[in-house]
Parts: C-alpha cells; sequence; structure tokens
C-alpha cells in the first residue's frame, strides 16, 4: 500500500488542519507544476462508457435447471486428475454453486447458459468442462473463449494457465492494442484455447494465414449479455459464421443476463441448459451497499472526503467518462491519494500498468470507466465508490460486483446527485430494496471544500493543456488503423 499522508480525522481542529494540509500540499505540487503521477492524454472525450438499458421482458426461451445440487469436493466431479490437482493447488476446496450446476451437465456435453452473481466463480465454471474434455482430445483451437475488455480476456487466460497447466494447455489472449504479428505467430504455436476480445480475433480471421476456427469444439462467451449487445453484435455475427455450428459446444456466462430470445440466438446454441444460481440481478449478501446524497457541485469534495475516510483501504472510484476517470485520477494524486486511471483513451500498456499498479498495492485507488466493471478479479478491493452513478442497472449491479468477491465482505457507495435521482431509484428497482443513506461529517465536507475546488480547477487547466498539445501534435498524422481498432468496443 503507497504511503499515507493523510490520516483519518475527527475534531474540527483536526479537521481545519487536515484541510489546511492537504491545500499546502496542493500548493507545492502545483508551483512544481507536476499535477500528474503518470503519462496521460488528458483527453476530454465526454463519450458515455455505459451499457445498454435492462432489458425489461423477460421472455421464456431455455430450459432452466431448477434443482441446486451441492458438491463437498470437486472429486465428485469425476474431473481427470491433473484438473483435481490444480483444484487443490489454488485452494478450490469444494465447486461454488455456479460451478455445482453448471459442470456436471457442461460434461455431459450440453449447452450452457450460465447466470449467477459477481465474483461467484463462473470462470472455473466454464474453464474446467473445457480443460476436461480437452484432456481426452488435446486438438489444437479446441476452445474460443470471448470476452468484452482486454483486461477480462488477460485474466480468464490467467485462469486457464492455471487449471490447465499442469496438463500441458497452451493459450493464448488476442486482444487489441497488442502488436498483431506477435499474435499472429502465437496463433501459429496452435494453442489449444484463445481468449479474445471480438474485433481483435475477427482481424485474425480475416488476415493470419493458416489461422481458422474450423474445427472449433467450444465457444464461450463470458459477460454474454454485453456481448450480444448492439455494439459487439456485428462483429459477433461475423465470427459466428466462420466457426462451425455443428458440433461445437457453446457457453455463455454472465451476471446479468440478457432474456431476449434475438440476442440468444445471435449465439446459437442447441437446446440450452439454463443454470441460475441466484435469482436476477442479485448482489451478494457479504456486500454493504449505501449512497451519500452529494448537493450540486461538491461531489470532488465528498469524494476526496471519502477517500481520507477509507484511507488504507483499496478503493476503485467508477466514473462515467473517460475524461472523469483522467481527471478524478490527477485529482487524487494531487491531494496525495495514490491513485491510477483505467479508461480506453490510455494504449493498452498504460491500460495493463495501471491494474497491475493497483494489484500490486502500489496505488490504493483505481480510477476506472465501465471497462473495468466486469469481470475484474482483484480479490482485496474493499470499497467501490461510484462517482458517478452508471445509467444502466446491469452495469451497477457489475462495479459493486468488485467487490465482496468470493466470500468476502465489502461495501459500495454511490454518490447520488439531483440529476441522479431516476437513475438511482432504477438500481433500486431492479435490487428490490432502497440503499440505505450514509451520514457525512458536514464540518469536514466544508474545511475541503475550497482545497478541493482549487487542486480540480488546476487540474481541470492542465488536463486541457495536455489535450491541446497532444491535438496539435496528432494533427496531420494518419488514423488508418482506428476503425479497425474500433472493433475493440470496450475501449470507447
Ligand atoms: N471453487 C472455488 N473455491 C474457492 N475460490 C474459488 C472457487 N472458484 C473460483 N474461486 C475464486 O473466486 C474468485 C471469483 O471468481 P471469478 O472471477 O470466476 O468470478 P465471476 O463469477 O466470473 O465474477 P464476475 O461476474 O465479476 O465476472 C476468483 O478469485 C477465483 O479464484
Amino acid at each position: 500500500m503507497a504511503n499515507k499522508v493523510v490520516k483519518k480525522q475527527s475534531s474540527k481542529s483536526e479537521l481545519t488542519s487536515l484541510a489546511e494540509k492537504i491545500r499546502q500540499r496542493a500548493l507545492e505540487r502545483l508551483s512544481a507544476s507536476d499535477t500528474s503521477t503518470k503519462d496521460s492524454d488528458g483527453k476530454a472525450d465526454e463519450a458515455d462508457e455505459s451499457e445498454e438499458e435492462v432489458e425489461a421482458s423477460e421472455e421464456k426461451e431455455v430450459e432452466e435447471k431448477e434443482e441446486e445440487v451441492e458438491f463437498e469436493s470437486f472429486g465428485e466431479l469425476k474431473l481427470v486428475p491433473e484438473l483435481l490437482e490444480a483444484c487443490a493447488t489454488l485452494k478450490f476446496t469444494k465447486p461454488t454453486p455456479i460451478q455445482a450446476a453448471a459442470i456436471p451437465p457442461a460434461l455431459q456435453g450440453k449447452d450452457i447458459i450460465g447466470l449467477a452473481q459477481t465474483g461467484s466463480g463462473k470462470t472455473a465454471a466454464f474453464a474446467i468442462p473445457i480443460l476436461n474434455q480437452l484432456w481426452h482430445d488435446q486438438q489444437p483451437y479446441y476452445a474460443c473463449v470471448m470476452a468484452p475488455t482486454r483486461e477480462l480476456a488477460q485474466q480468464i487466460k490467467e485462469t486457464f494457465d492455471s487449471l490447465g497447466g499442469a496438463m500441458g494447455v497452451r493459450s493464448v489472449c488476442i486482444v487489441g492494442g497488442m502488436n498483431m504479428i506477435d499474435q499472429a505467430r502465437d496463433l501459429m504455436r496452435k494453442p489449444h484455447v484463445i481468449i479474445a476480445t471480438p474485433g481483435r480475433l475477427m482481424d485474425h480471421l480475416e488476415n493470419t494465414k493458416g489461422f481458422s476456427l474450423r474445427k472449433l469444439r467450444y465457444l464461450v462467451m463470458d459477460e454474454a449479455d454485453r456481448l450480444l449487445d448492439m455494439e459487439f453484435g456485428p462483429v459477433l455475427d461475423r465470427i459466428l459464421k466462420v466457426i462451425p455450428s455443428q458440433g461445437r459446444t457453446t457457453y455463455l456466462f454472465s451476471a446479468t443476463m440478457t432474456s431476449k430470445i434475438d440476442k440468444l440466438q445471435r449465439a446459437s446454441l442447441t437446446n440450452p441448459v439454463k443454470c441460475a444460481v441466484s435469482t436476477k440481478y442479485q448482489t451478494v449478501e457479504t456486500l454493504i451497499q449505501t449512497l451519500m446524497v452529494v448537493p450540486g457541485g461538491l461531489k470532488n469534495t465528498f469524494l476526496i472526503y471519502l477517500l481520507n475516510e477509507f484511507l488504507g483501504k483499496t478503493v476503485i472510484v467508477f466514473t462515467r467518462t473517460k475524461a472523469n476517470a483522467e481527471r478524478i485520477s490527477t485529482l487524487c494524486n494531487l491531494l496525495e491519494f495514490s491513485a491510477t486511471a483505467l479508461h480506453g483513451d490510455l494504449n493498452q500498456n498504460q491500460r495493463t500498468g495501471a491494474l497491475d499498479l493497483f494489484k500490486a498495492g502500489r496505488r490504493a485507488i483505481l480510477v476506472a470507466t465501465d471497462v473495468a466493471a466486469r469481470g475484474l478479479d482483484i480479490p482485496s478491493v474493499d470499497i467501490v465508490i461510484n462517482y458517478d452513478i452508471p445509467v444502466d442497472s446491469k452495469s451497477y449491479i457489475h462495479r459493486v460486483g468488485r467487490t465482496a468477491r468470493a466470500g468476502r465482505s465489502g461495501k459500495s457507495i454511490s454518490l447520488v446527485s439531483q440529476y441522479d435521482l431516476e437513475l438511482i431509484l432504477r438500481i433500486e428497482d431492479v435490487l428490490g430494496r432502497k440503499l440505505p443513506k450514509e451520514s457525512v461529517d458536514k464540518g469536514a465536507i466544508l474545511a475541503l471544500r475550497d482545497t478541493v475546488d482549487k487542486a480540480n480547477g488546476e487540474v481541470v487547466m492542465e488536463l486541457n493543456r495536455r489535450s491541446k498539445e497532444k491535438a496539435a501534435r496528432g494533427k496531420g498524422r494518419n488514423h488508418r488503423t482506428k476503425s479497425r481498432e474500433n472493433m475493440d468496443r470496450e475501449e470507447q
């Protein structure tokens, strides 16, 4: 954990001195014109990174698996010894409920729709049956897993590697933002499992000689509802055209799943079994969710107040826009809360670097857009703060699901301004309950306000300056690659 300069305060005099300290530090740093701890392009893009609205219609389309089966150990699932060993090494003692529900029908060769809460072990629920089959029938390009973001694809690869390493499984991660030629070389090494974002996978299917998925046996869509959305749909349709429909097993997994028949048809499932472990869109019991009503113009101050309250904890702050993520992260650093940003305006090395810094505990705060909302498994996230309320409820579920994972506890706080009331009501509706309000120390807020506002003003000016510089540098540059890169829509 990065060194802490601010301590949790309570009395009024202490608060004033806290504000004074922060102000002092801000002034010192501003005069040194150093407003960020990392390289950033400061692009002021207000593009909305949210997902589409939750589907209201509940159409019945697949057979549901009713009975809940409990297994005391993975041994009862009759897996190959190498997989049992890997589970033991990973300290997976018994299957989680989604694993207990999905693995048996998957081992029988069924198509699966897996629906379970965030952090409940869905990755292993689809990786284990694939690896078990692969052991009996080791072939190149055996399975392909698609994920909506690069970071999630990388994480899924790590799960396949740790579960399949002992049986010699080779996997490759094919995502946007990385070198095509290196990836083509990796593909030529005939890996068994390909984990990919859709745009880049399509690129290789079209352009990499000798690479095809004609013999593919398993197709997995993780965060399937997102992949089946409009934005990925056309690329997905093209991918599905060039992989076999006969003899292919398909798994769809997510914590929130579309129930629209046309979308599910896009995935070309054959008599799927729906393994739904909890009812729709539930969050885990170990997660405490609250909200904080924030008067207009005080959002930044409330955020800094909260970060100070949670000093020493690991926090993800979610924003709706890339520009906000960059601004908040810079603001935090200026006020000496160690933060890093993760959003689609960063190049892939910066994105990977940011996540690694956070995972390693070298930054206590990750300020991210929804690019980090789905799937990322960082076990030590204590708190999720919604700086901006997501415009759809699904996104809320995925964001708060970054904490309280695998049975741990966690907390989420949503900052609600007068503009967000409707959004929060919709979220509460989906959750089926009201979110309790956090109390706030008004004295602390008042004491912090000037310092935070001033620092924020400086940050905005600095980011604008960088943005102009970048625009000037970028003028006349060739943007040929842009349209293709845009197919990895997680960047948007
Ligand atoms: N059987 C098990 N026993 C103990 N821990 C497990 C087991 N299966 C998975 N885990 C751990 O639980 C954590 C969450 O798993 P995973 O990332 O697959 O969740 P998820 O359901 O995909 O979440 P999300 O919906 O957010 O993507 C991981 O750290 C994983 O290693």
